[in-house]
């Protein structure tokens, strides 16, 4: 199978540099000056400075040359995923679609498969997920990944497809599961490192992530998830991962509201939008999520640390 990622931030162009590991890979741009730039220079130096592109990675902004490909895979930001396939659905009519992003869509409350069987009814879709920085996956740092298909041997194809020297993954056919795990370990990110920010300490981070864990279950659960693909990669491993480094932008988002400090608006942090669709969601179904309640409010700015430390310990005592 050849393979095209089209969206060439960070994680697009990680994810082409491994795969170039097991053959060509074409490595598509939205934006052309990017696209020539990086084939001329090898390097992406807004998103991954530092890292070389192999030869055998051809970077274009020519939609057409990157759907000649038969597997696609999409890393762009979940909240611009509907857009980037709509623009784009007639020439990814039947292909393999892999989404590489993390999140819930804020206006349908979607995950990304969904969004993709909505814009390209008659693709097939996939989900690559799981605890993994670009930059280590650049850098071939060993990293173990989620393939998520509904599909059982479409799943064992790309399964044997993207998996690279430095790249193991493991599947599943749960694709709801394994999309809720990465979407809302970011909210709890954001929760710690705001936690940390603000020098409340490891004991209240170590809270958080099992408390905001109790509540990722409840609402995979909510969404008819196996309760099994949160214990995984996709679910807890991303959770521990990105609630405990600075590499994590979600993270680091956090750090900076702790600490009151301004944090770059362009970075890409999907947890922002998908605490907020979260929230949204458990108030309508009834469903008991203050962790992310708590961080779409820190988020927007509607609280403070100390409103958000007075809304969750103030709460009635319950049985764990
Ligand atoms: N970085 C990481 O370590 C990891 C990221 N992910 C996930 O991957 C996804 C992408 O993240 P990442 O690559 O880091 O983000 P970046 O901010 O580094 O890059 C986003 C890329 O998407 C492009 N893009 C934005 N909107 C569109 C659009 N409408 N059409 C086409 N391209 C578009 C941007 O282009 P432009 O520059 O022109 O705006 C840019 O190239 C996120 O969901 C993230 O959670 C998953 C695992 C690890
Ligand atoms: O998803 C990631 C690690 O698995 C990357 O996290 P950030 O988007 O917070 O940087």
């Amino acid at each position: 199978m050849s393979v095209s990622v089209l969206g060439s931030g960070a994680f697009g162009t990680a994810l082409a540099i491994s795969l170039a590991g097991n053959g060509p890979v074409t490595l598509w741009s939205r934006n052309p000056d990017q696209a020539s730039q990086m084939q001329q220079s090898r390097e992406n130096v807004d998103r991954l400075p530092g890292v070389t592109l192999p030869a055998n990675i051809t970077v274009t902004a020519e939609i057409e040359q990157a759907v000649r490909s038969d597997v696609l895979l999409l890393a762009v930001p979940m909240q611009k995923l509907r857009d980037a396939l709509n623009l784009h659905a007639a020439r990814l009519s039947g292909k393999v679609l892999v989404a590489c992003c993390k999140g819930i869509e804020l206006s349908t409350g979607l995950g990304p498969v969904a969004v993709i069987r909505q814009t390209v009814p008659d693709a097939q879709p996939a989900l690559l997920t799981g605890p993994s920085f670009a930059d280590d996956i650049a850098r071939g740092l060993p990293t173990a990944l989620t393939l998520a298909c509904a599909d059982v041997e479409l799943g064992e194809a790309l399964q044997q497809e993207l998996t690279t020297a430095n790249l193991r993954l493991y599947r599943t056919a749960d694709t709801v599961g394994a999309e809720l795990g990465g979407a809302l370990k970011n909210v709890m990110a954001i929760g710690c490192g705001a936690a940390i920010g603000a020098g409340l300490g490891d004991s209240a981070r170590a809270a958080l992530i099992t408390r905001g864990f109790a509540e990722m279950q409840r609402f995979a659960a909510l969404r008819r998830a196996q309760p099994d693909t949160l214990m995984g990669l996709s679910g807890l491993g991303d959770l521990v991962l990105t609630c405990s480094s600075e590499l994590s932008r979600n993270y680091r988002f956090g750090l900076c509201l702790g600490q009151k400090k301004p944090f770059d608006s362009t970075t890409t942090v999907e947890g922002v939008a998908t605490a907020l669709a979260m929230s949204e969601i458990a108030a309508s179904e009834g469903l008991d999520m203050p962790i992310s309640a708590t961080v779409a409010k820190l988020s927007s700015g509607a609280y403070s640390v100390t409103d958000a430390i007075q809304a969750l310990l103030g709460r009635p005592l319950k049985e764990e």
